[in-house]
């Protein structure tokens, strides 16, 4: 479960995150998609608490990401999409270690099953300087997957895998949501994560250009034939979602997604208003659409 509440993020005078509100519930995959820019990256390490917001306030998993350090490390896993690997040690000493820091007990099993999936059994032995930028992605997702917090946030993860890489990894993050753990997974192009997708999150100089269910959207818009031209149309027609995004403290909304997590099987999470705001001009929809595809 997340929740944010009007955040900002100030880099010297570059206002990098706007007044940004959301709510995640547990079980739910979220895409937050935006062109170069957007804020997704600065939203995504305040999540992590590796940046303190200016100002407003953030949730997850019941922690508050700085006052809440410890409990939030335990609770989050980031990945950056250039992962910061250890130089000295192999492929197989990088599951070992984060074991070891997370106290994970006879992690080898699913070590070698996280390798198998991920292709990367045979650089067993190998040292990280001698892998791809796809196989450091793929190291480095394994061990978010290894130690398996209760949310996950991946940043730009498709950017250096290849088509069967991509589809294991969105695969691999369907069946991750299963248990109530959340993802969220960010990218420039809707059209490449939409499918996995529970809830789509859109970001555009540093706002929130939408955010709500994609089976709402997919409801919503019958005749759209995908979800990215689902997405298109509500941008343009946001008089025909027009309500706010859930608000209220943490901990409510906390019960409520515990009270109605998904569950395997099926396919709508928990109910989320769709958030149009500032996204309700036709002009803006075209000017979005260009960014995105
Ligand atoms: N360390 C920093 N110092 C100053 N400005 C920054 C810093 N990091 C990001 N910014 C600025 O904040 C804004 C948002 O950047 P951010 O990296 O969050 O966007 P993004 O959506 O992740 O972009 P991309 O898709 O290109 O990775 C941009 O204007 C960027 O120039």
């Amino acid at each position: 479960m997340i929740e944010i509440r009007d955040l900002q993020k100030l880099y010297d005078d570059t206002l990098a995150v706007k007044n940004v509100s959301v709510s995640i519930p547990a079980g739910v995959v979220c895409g937050l998609v935006g062109p170069n820019g957007a804020g997704k990256t600065t939203t995504l390490r305040c999540l992590a608490g590796l940046l303190r917001p200016t100002s407003g306030t953030i949730c997850v998993n019941g922690f508050d990401p700085i006052a809440d350090e410890i409990e939030l490390k335990r609770s989050v896993a980031y990945v950056p999409d250039d992962p910061p690997l250890f130089d000295d040690l192999t492929v197989g000493q990088h599951l070992d270690f984060v074991a070891r820091l997370y106290q994970i007990r006879d992690h080898r099993p699913t070590a070698f099953d996280l390798l198998q999936r991920f292709e990367l059994m045979p650089k067993y032995d190998a040292s990280v300087t001698s892998l791809s930028r796809g196989m450091r992605q793929k190291l480095a997702i394994a061990c978010a997957y290894l130690i398996a917090p209760p949310v996950l946030l991946l940043d730009e993860p498709l950017t250096g895998l290849d088509p069967p890489g991509i589809r294991m990894l969105l695969q691999s993050v369907r069946d991750y949501v299963k248990g109530g753990r959340t993802v969220i997974i960010s990218s420039h192009l809707l059209a490449m994560i939409a499918d996995v997708c529970d809830q789509v999150w859109m970001m555009h100089h540093g706002e929130v250009k939408y955010h709500g269910s994609t089976s709402e959207l997919r409801r919503s818009f019958p005749e759209a034939d995908s979800l990215e031209e689902a997405f298109f149309a509500a941008i343009s027609n946001s008089n025909d979602l027009a309500s706010e995004s859930s608000s209220g403290a943490c901990s409510q909304s906390r019960s409520e997604s515990t009270s109605s997590p998904l569950t395997p099987g099926e396919s709508q999470p928990a109910a989320i208003a769709p958030n149009l705001a500032g996204s309700s001009s036709p002009a803006n929809a075209a000017d979005l659409s260009a960014v995105l595809r």
